[in-house]
């Protein structure tokens, strides 16, 4: 792999200076980043962090370049998509599933069903708070699908949250992101719910 791999959206991920960085700090923590064990580490953090932030990289509307209409106007909806992310505070792990639902426009225009765990992956793989992950997913369907109606709910456990800090494990913190018809309509959205609720 070259040092400075050019990546889509002309961001680059600088392999280099992420070695560094992880060497400095492993430096700044008292560890001796020769030692045996270590000294493989700097690369391999880099190139840890290079895919868990590879979203950073990606265009998400060619995500749902493509499309079909298949003249299917009623709820389509993805759930218990495993979603690991990255909060933007501390760095470490947020992880959990994402339940993903729009509801055509009157053309019954739809996407792949992959395409929406794509998306997940893709706003996960970022930097992130829940909210705007949860968000951003919404937001991209609707731009993409020009749908009636989108439901994003995310549940997940923050690791910051767990092994740090407050130390509350198995704590759970739910969002949500409606957009159109789901949030206009309470029965639209209840039967939304109902369906993720009742999922198993
Ligand atoms: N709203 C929101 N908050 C988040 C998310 N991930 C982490 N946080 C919170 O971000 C906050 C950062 O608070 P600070 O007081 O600046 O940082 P801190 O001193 O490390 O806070 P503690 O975690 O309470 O120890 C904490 O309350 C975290 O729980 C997220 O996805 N959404
Ligand atoms: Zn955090």
């Amino acid at each position: 792999m070259e040092d400075v791999a050019p990546l889509a959206n002309g961001r680059v991920f600088d392999q280099a200076r992420a070695e560094n960085a992880v060497r400095e700090l492993l430096l700044a923590c008292g560890e001796d980043p020769d030692r045996d064990g270590l000294q493989d580490t700097p690369g391999r953090v880099a190139r840890a962090y290079q895919e868990i932030f590879a979203g950073l990289y990606d265009e998400p509307d060619h995500v749902l370049d493509r499309t079909f209409d298949e003249g299917h106007d009623e709820m389509v909806l993805v759930t218990d998509i495993p979603m690991y992310s990255t909060c933007e505070h501390h760095l470490v792990p947020f992880h959990g599933v994402a339940h993903v639902g729009y509801i055509p426009n009157s053309q019954g225009k739809v996407t792949g069903l992959s395409k929406l765990a794509r998306l997940v992956d893709l706003y996960a793989k970022r930097p992130q708070v829940q909210e705007r992950l949860t968000s951003q997913i919404a937001d991209a369907l609707d731009r993409k699908l020009k749908p009636s109606g989108v439901i994003v709910v995310i549940e997940a456990e923050h690791l910051c949250m767990a092994m740090r800090g407050i130390r509350k494990p198995g704590a759970r913190t739910t969002t949500s992101a409606v957009r159109g018809s789901l949030k206009t309509s309470a029965t639209s959205r209840a039967e939304a719910l109902d369906l993720i609720k009742g999922r198993r």
